[in-house]
């Protein structure tokens, strides 16, 4: 390199790592993206006359007043501001999206519950309309608790538009590709990864693939966030840098549009004379994001014993009482099992914690049979389970050497509270009525006399 190409000084990077596919990399931090350059106010958020003659507007994800740490808000620079609907809110139907407190007095809530995948119907659905409700815990009036849903989606949302008031979303795709566009902007998402929709922000949904199914986890309480990871370190799990916000977006066109909103477990629609999704430009921390479950980094035992599988938290929502969360959201991902003279999988148990599992791809190791992709399982609080028959049969003859679990992603929404079942999970969802029968082979080994039994 001759004298006059050396870099002097500062240097900066020719193009941003991490931005070139649309998103920017980071969890929580504090973005700033513009679709068309100088759209965002320098020094200052809300100017006198912002540039483009865009609007100012706030979007508040925690109290003003929240500490330092759990401040949330973004400033979007829009084409116009929210507020501006051509009608009022009506209330319209939405018999399958399910709020608690929601308790049947007729739907048994006891019992270990497994079904099999909500198969699609000819019916015209969208991401919203196709929203089945299978569980709810909590309040929603109180901020607390959650809800579990399976989607099935045939129909893009094209002038149809959709926010909770209620909740942030946590979405699981299991068959099919998702677009999601957002105030915030585009998020692709395919089976495999997650994404986070904020509450409040508006969105609609089309499907590439002409439809999905999947899972949601509706957080009624505070934000999803990493994990402590304690002695674990710095590095590991799920890592700050593989989560993705998207970069500006926006969408302009002046044709009859409605937004719905839920709101405290109703839904409400307006109609309004654009697109909502006109944000030109955003900054700040309140935002939505995406993760690929792939660059989970897993942490487990190299030594003897099976850890619990808190171990495997991708993302939790915290209550305010230490280490008891309102959802923990934890994968059984692809790994390396190495822990010697140890029954490898989950022990038998119950939870003071209630556990809805879904199954992405491939094969649970507790549950070689009958818990397939797509399908689903409920162990509610203090309700015992464990390994089926089969899966103990294997655990407790094979070898000690190390063996790849592969083909296998499963996921569990975990809460404090207990989850009741909609009627849509009693009744109409396939609820396998033998599933209890998975536990009927195992045996009585004891005989008195000392000495491992086979
Ligand atoms: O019940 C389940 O299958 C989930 C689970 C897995 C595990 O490894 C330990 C405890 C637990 O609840
Ligand atoms: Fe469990």
């Amino acid at each position: 390199m001759n004298k006059q190409t050396q870099p002097q000084g500062f240097v900066q990077a020719a193009s941003n790592i991490g931005v070139t596919e649309g998103y920017m990399p980071g969890f929580g931090n504090d973005f700033e993206t513009e679709a068309l350059p100088g759209a965002i106010p320098v020094g200052r958020n809300s100017p006198q006359r912002v540039e483009y003659g865009l609007y100012a507007e706030q979007l508040s994800g925690s109290p003003f007043t929240a500490p330092h740490a759990t401040l949330e808000r973004s400033w979007m620079y829009r084409i116009r501001p929210s507020v501006k609907h051509v009608s009022r809110f009506k209330k319209v139907d939405m018999p399958y999206w399910k709020t608690a407190p929601h308790v049947i007095d007729d739907v048994i809530s006891l019992g270990q519950y497994r079904w099999d995948p909500v198969p699609f119907t000819d019916e015209k659905l969208t991401f919203v309309t196709g929203m089945r409700s299978m569980t709810t815990a909590g309040d929603v009036g109180t901020q607390v608790g959650m809800a579990s849903h399976v989607y099935l989606a045939n129909t893009d949302m094209e002038d149809d538009y959709f926010y909770s008031a209620d909740s942030e979303l946590l979405v699981v795709p299991q068959d099919g590709r998702l677009k999601i566009f957002t105030e915030f902007g585009i998020i692709d998402l395919e089976p495999l990864e997650i994404c986070v929709l904020p509450r409040g922000m508006v969105f609609k949904v089309s499907l590439p693939d002409g439809q999905a199914r999947g899972f949601v986890c509706e957080n009624y309480g505070a934000k999803f966030t990493l994990p402590n990871r304690g002695p674990i370190g710095a590095n590991c799990l799920a890592n700050p840098r593989d989560f993705k916000t998207p970069v500006a977006a926006f969408e302009e066109k002046e044709t009859p549009c409605r937004v719905t909103v839920k709101w405290c477990g109703q839904f409400h629609t307006c109609e309004i004379g654009h697109s909502p999704l006109d944000v030109v430009a955003w900054h700040g921390n309140y935002a939505p994001y995406k993760y690929d479950l792939r660059t989970f980094a897993t942490i487990g035992s190299i030594s003897f014993d099976h850890p619990d599988p808190s171990i495997f938290t991708v993302l939790t929502a915290p209550t305010a009482e230490e280490g008891t969360a309102n959802i923990d959201f934890v994968i059984f991902p692809e790994r390396w099992l190495a822990n010697e003279n140890t029954f490898r999988p989950p022990w038998y148990h119950k939870n003071i914690m209630s556990e809805l599992m879904g199954n992405v791809y491939g094969v649970y190791d507790a549950k070689p049979k009958g818990f397939i992709p797509g399908g689903i399982s409920l162990h509610n609080c203090m309700l015992p389970h464990g390994p089926d028959n089969n899966a103990f049969e294997h655990a407790t003859k094979e070898s000690w050497d190390p063996v790849k679990l592969t083909n296998t992603m499963s996921f569990m929404f975990e809460t404090r509270f207990p989850q009741q079942l909609t009627r849509f999970a009693a009744d109409e969802a396939p609820l396998q009525d033998d599933y209890v029968d998975c536990w009927d082979g195992l045996e009585k080994k004891f005989d008195g006399t000392p000495g491992l039994k086979d």
